[in-house]
């Protein structure tokens, strides 16, 4: 975790007043917010509290109803998605979106090439080794090096949640956007993944999708609580776990 007086000093991203309505459904209303550069901020809420519809804002793949949406500083409200990505923002989803009948290299080899100029088409030996010793590196901080030669069907749910996180750092984001990254996963995976998100948060800013409280407490530097679209709360972990609005919303669920 990084120490509290830099967070407040450095805003990697700002919501102000942001809201998201499907017709006459307001999904999301009025959430003003800032996340910490190089921190973990996560976003909690009962299901169907916006926290997805909230992600979809920050990571562009929606334009906010109301509100704007600020990235280090310069509004991006509305801009196209493949922006966000050029900026420096990536993001994994809660289904897996892996190529299931390509290896694990294969994979993280694809999102590099996403990268790839016209120039390197003249030489592409160089290139597929130098990709392939970059996919390595990447394989390895995932935690998925030895797996590098089995196809990405045959890698239980935790790795390819692990080998999605790899492809998205492939473009070397200076944010990453996780939603609800241990979706479905079993407890010992569910640890595994923890201690990948607190590994690449050393290096980046990890803004965290989540809505089982218990499991983002002890690595959040920040949290957030969405409740019927409106921010409920905020504040550091303990903060969050004191406050008499929370307990009241998480009050009785059994996973939380
Ligand atoms: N495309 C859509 N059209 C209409 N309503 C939507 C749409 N997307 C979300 N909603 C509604 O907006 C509200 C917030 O949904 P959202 O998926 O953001 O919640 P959530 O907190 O992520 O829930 P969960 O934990 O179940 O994923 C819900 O009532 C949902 O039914």
């Amino acid at each position: 975790m990084t120490d509290a007086n830099d967070q407040s000093r450095q805003v990697i991203l700002r919501t102000k007043g942001v809201g998201k309505m499907f017709g006459k459904f307001v999904a999301l209303n009025n959430i003003s917010a800032e996340f910490p550069k190089g921190a973990i901020t996560s976003i909690i809420g009962p299901n169907g509290a916006g926290k997805s519809t909230y992600f979809n804002l920050l990571s562009g793949a929606f334009a906010p109803t109301n509100g704007t949406v600020e990235f280090e500083g310069r509004d991006v409200t509305g801009l196209p998605q493949h922006r966000f990505a050029h900026m420096g923002v990536a993001k994994s989803f809660q289904i897996t979106n892996v190529f299931p009948q390509l290896t694990t290299r294969e994979n993280i080899r694809i999102g590099l090439q996403a990268l790839v100029s016209r120039y390197d088409m003249w030489r592409p030996r160089a290139r597929l080794r130098e990709l392939t010793e970059q996919a390595d590196e990447l394989l390895a901080r995932v935690g998925l090096w030895e797996s590098r030669g089995r196809t990405a069907k045959t890698l239980a749910h935790g790795e390819q949640r692990a080998l999605e996180i790899g492809m998205a750092l492939a473009s070397r984001p200076r944010l990453l956007l996780l939603d609800e990254p241990t979706a479905g996963m079993s407890p010992e995976e569910t640890r595994t993944m923890m201690d990948l998100i607190v590994k690449l948060a050393s290096e980046r800013t990890v803004i965290l999708v989540e809505h089982k409280m218990k499991l983002v407490l002890g690595i959040s530097d920040r949290i957030l609580v969405l409740h019927h679209g409106e921010l409920l709360a905020e504040g550091t972990p303990s903060e969050v776990r004191k406050n008499e609005a929370v307990k009241r919303v998480y009050l009785g669920q059994r996973e939380h």
